[in-house]
């Protein structure tokens, strides 16, 4: 086995790499309007109620349609990977590891295939989709790497005369109900993290990108994956979601989105249910109000760049999006001027063309909170660049810019997720990192200075749990950066992280005398 390294980036500058997603595109397109069903116990099941996936970009462009599970179906899930459990459990850890390094050959060698289709049901410019890509199969590469290091245990000591073992065991079924802004790679980081711990899985996917999940699915089966290990199962949030979470035989339920949505799981999740042995065991991540703050002896091109790229990757729709930038006073308009001149060369667009730096918000309600967003930004704040929204064939909204605003402001304190950055000035560091922490979330933070001692400072005080120094608060890379947040941000998992996988698991002391 060799060591872990992430799947690299591809170059679209090159012909080759260029050629290669055109054509995956159009391959794709001959697929657009399949239907797609629900997998329990590898049986697949058709229904008459639908979600249909549309291209954000077009709205008339159906990408598929996907049968709906209800409760009985969900029910029928839950009892498929209760039974799959049973056997699944005893399988060797290196055994469940080589299903997750064959599910990543096969999405290696078929890697334009699955960005061209993220590019289309998730609206990722080719570069996002692409990352999206290589996160999935940097998911499965470092899982079944550390499973095969914790397979073990972790050594404990042993006094004369006995033998003491600390091992990790599978908890059983789980729950796992993901977003559709990574719908490739935090989709299949949740499942397969599940997986190779020895527990079997009820997969809900977002209803906004269904297909690339069922696509998963079937790579896990093709990679040999016994059946009922992992159960697909789309269906809406409030029926099905509800259900899943509040199932007895529900053990661990490991979900990533908003914090509407996480804190009513957990608190669901904490109530014991007629028939239910043992407290459930939550994963859940969710929003941040990340803030990019600028020092005053700061490299400025540096600092515009990570404020620009921060807030307007994909769309600003990340949970790590810059959405704040802090900047001392000293330097703001310099700052300023320069992140709107770097706007004003992006194209936004349809990110099926190359050229694309910004492709559409994922649907109309999303474009709706965020031109809402904009409206109390133009009050809270000066409109400098973007505010402009077109939803008459997707769902387009110009990168917005909205400077001198109050720290304390609705705009620099509720999470847009959409292509909006608004700018606060500081009058010194330590004003720019208390203003950076005066949020209820704490995911990332990134803080551009060439001061050594503020470097320090900004270590110990500067409150999130993923801090960058010279470059974006976006872009972690899995089992270099493990992700994940404080406070209103989440439970802080730490995906692709050393300790995220003994969270699937129980760990149990075994002491024998001898
Ligand atoms: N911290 C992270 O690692 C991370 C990563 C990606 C996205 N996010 C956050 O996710 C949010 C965007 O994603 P989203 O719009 O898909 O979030 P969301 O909370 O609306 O939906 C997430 C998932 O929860 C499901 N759901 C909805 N209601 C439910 C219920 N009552 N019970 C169970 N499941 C239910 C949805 O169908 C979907 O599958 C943002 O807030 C973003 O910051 C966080
Ligand atoms: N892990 C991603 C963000 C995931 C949330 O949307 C990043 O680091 O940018």
């Amino acid at each position: 086995m060799r060591p872990y390294k992430h799947e690299p980036f591809l170059d679209f500058s090159e012909e080759s790499n260029q050629q290669e997603m055109k054509a995956a595109l159009q391959k794709i397109e001959e697929e657009f309007g399949n239907d797609y069903e629900l997998i329990i116990n590898g049986e697949r099941i058709k229904t008459e109620s639908k979600i249909v996936s549309y291209n954000p970009a077009n709205k008339e462009e159906v990408i598929g349609t996907v049968s709906k599970a209800n409760q009985e179906l969900a029910g029928e899930a839950i009892n498929a990977a209760e039974a799959a459990f049973k056997t699944w459990k005893k399988w060797k850890p290196e055994a469940r590891a080589d299903i997750l390094f064959r599910a990543a050959a096969i999405i290696r060698r078929r890697k334009a295939e699955f960005s061209a289709l993220l590019i289309k049901e998730s609206g990722k410019p080719w570069n996002e989709a692409d990352a999206d890509t290589a996160e999935a199969i940097d998911f499965l590469e470092y899982y079944a790497r550390e499973m095969i290091r914790l397979k073990d245990g972790t050594p404990v000591s042993s006094r004369e005369g006995e033998y003491n073992k600390y091992i990790y065991t599978p908890m059983g079924v789980t729950v796992v109900i993901s977003p559709w802004n990574f719908p490739f790679a935090i989709m299949a980081g949740t499942t397969v993290a599940p997986i190779v711990t020895g527990n079997t899985v009820v997969l809900k996917p977002a209803s906004s990108t269904p297909v690339v999940a069922y696509k998963f699915v079937e790579v896990l089966e093709e990679a040999g994956l016994p059946r009922g290990v992992v159960n697909f199962c789309p269906g809406s949030g409030a029926e099905v979601g509800d259900f899943l979470v509040d199932h007895a035989k529900t053990s661990l339920i490991t979900f990533t989105g908003s914090r509407e949505v996480g804190t009513r799981i957990f608190e669901r999740a904490s109530k014991v249910n007629p028939g239910q042995i043992w407290l459930k065991r939550t994963i859940i991540e969710m929003g941040g109000k990340d803030t990019v703050v600028v020092d005053k002896n700061a490299d400025l091109e540096v600092a515009a760049e990570s404020i620009f790229r921060s807030a307007f990757g994909f769309s600003g729709q990340k949970c790590s999006a810059g959405s704040r930038a802090v900047i001392h006073q000293d330097v703001y308009d310099e700052v300023l001027n320069r992140v709107i001149e770097i706007a004003k060369d992006k194209i936004v667009g349809d990110p099926t063309d190359y050229n694309t730096y910004m492709g559409p918000v994922i649907d109309q309600a999303s474009f709706d909170k965020i031109m809402s967003y904009i409206q109390v930004g133009k009050e809270e704040g000066r409109l400098v660049f973007g505010g402009n929204g077109d939803d008459s064939k997707g769902f387009f909204i110009e990168p917005t810019i909205i400077a001198d605003v109050d720290p304390k402001a609705k705009i620099m304190q509720e999470e847009i997720f959409g292509p909006v950055v608004a700018f606060a000035k500081a009058k010194d560091f330590e004003e720019a990192i208390e203003i950076a922490n005066n949020t209820e979330y704490g995911l990332t933070g990134a803080l551009i200075s060439n001061d050594r001692e503020h470097i320090e400072y900004a270590k110990e005080n500067f409150y999130v749990g993923n801090l960058y120094f010279n470059r974006t608060c976006t872009g972690a890379i899995v089992g270099y950066q493990p992700f994940g947040g404080f406070n209103m941000s989440g439970t802080d998992s730490k995906a692709g992280g050393p300790d995220y996988l003994i969270q699937h698991m129980l760990p149990k002391t075994i002491s024998e005398t001898l």
